[in-house]
């Protein structure tokens, strides 16, 4: 008869493992490296977002940071606990970080976060410029970080974050600093929000009702993809300032082109014709 395999009760380890992307730091230099690059935009919070068994959270305490540690597995959060005496200012929250209230007062993320949950978690931080997140250090998949910084955008989703957000692919990290190490590449991606975003966040909901649409057939040519609510005249000083023929595919637009477009919507478009806010501008 096979041997029976250890349970996950047994091993300390959730039987989960690969959906929880349970894929721990190993290496002490990429904590550093984490926190060197965190320090560029110190924030008076800070939240580990999947916790895991402290790699980054105690190191991110005992170098001054308030620590929100988020971590939904019961048997890594006991762990956690148990280590919560080595460093000031950590509090746990054993939660799932897509259900939990986000904090209301400025915070930064310092994350090897779960890969399966990439952009969901994204999402909660900068689907809503009113959320209060300014700085994130975040290790996550090699390939989700270009597409995240790829150009030019042709989601609309990720276009909204580049609105408001500067997101940066700082370097690739390779699979064995991490155990269990993932099957794919890793990279440290960093955002910070923009001193100036290229739409003002009370227009957010606006905007991304119009790219959400626009963006539908990336490869449409402009004009047809901006046709429903732009009149002729009005697509033709569009090209002139955008300086693109009136044939190119939507989807080549950068951001700068995208703020002037919805500038130029709100300003010569009558309300009547724009089209429906997504979404809400606030949190
Ligand atoms: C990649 S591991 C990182 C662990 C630790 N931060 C490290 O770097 O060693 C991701 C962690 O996120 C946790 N996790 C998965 N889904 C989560 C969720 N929805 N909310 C909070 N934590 C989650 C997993 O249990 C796991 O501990």
């Amino acid at each position: 008869m096979p041997k029976n395999k250890p349970t996950s009760r047994q091993t300390g380890r959730s039987a989960h493992a690969n959906f929880s992307g349970q894929h721990l730091i190993r290496d002490k230099s990429l904590v550093r490296r984490m926190i060197e690059l965190a320090r560029l935009s110190p924030q008076p919070l800070v939240l580990d977002i999947g916790a895991g068994a402290g790699a980054l959270t105690i190191p991110l305490a005992q170098e001054g940071w308030r620590v929100l540690a988020i971590e939904n597995d019961p048997l890594f959060a006991r762990k956690l606990r148990g280590k919560l005496v080595e460093a000031e200012g950590i509090r746990l929250a054993e939660a799932d970080f897509l259900e939990m209230p986000l904090p209301r007062k400025p915070f930064g993320v310092v994350a090897n976060i779960p890969f399966a949950i990439t952009t969901a978690v994204l999402g909660r931080l900068m689907d809503h410029p009113a959320v209060p997140f300014r700085h994130g250090v975040l290790i996550i998949e090699l390939g989700a970080a270009r597409r995240f910084t790829a150009d030019p955008v042709t989601q609309a989703r990720i276009l909204g974050w580049r609105m408001q957000f500067d997101l940066k692919l700082a370097e690739p990290v390779p699979p064995d600093r991490f155990s269990p190490p993932p099957r794919v590449q890793c990279a440290i991606l960093t955002v910070r929000r923009k001193k100036e975003p290229l739409v003002r966040p009370s227009d957010h909901a606006r905007f991304m009702g119009l790219v959400t649409q626009a963006l539908r057939v990336p490869a449409a040519p402009l004009y047809g993809a901006l046709g429903p609510w732009f009149t002729p005249a009005q697509l033709k000083h569009l090209v002139k300032l955008l300086r693109v023929d009136r044939s190119v595919p939507v989807g080549v637009l950068n951001e700068r082109q995208w703020a002037a477009v919805f500038e130029t919507m709100i300003r010569y478009v009558e309300p009547y014709r724009w089209p429906k806010a997504c979404g809400s501008s606030r949190r």
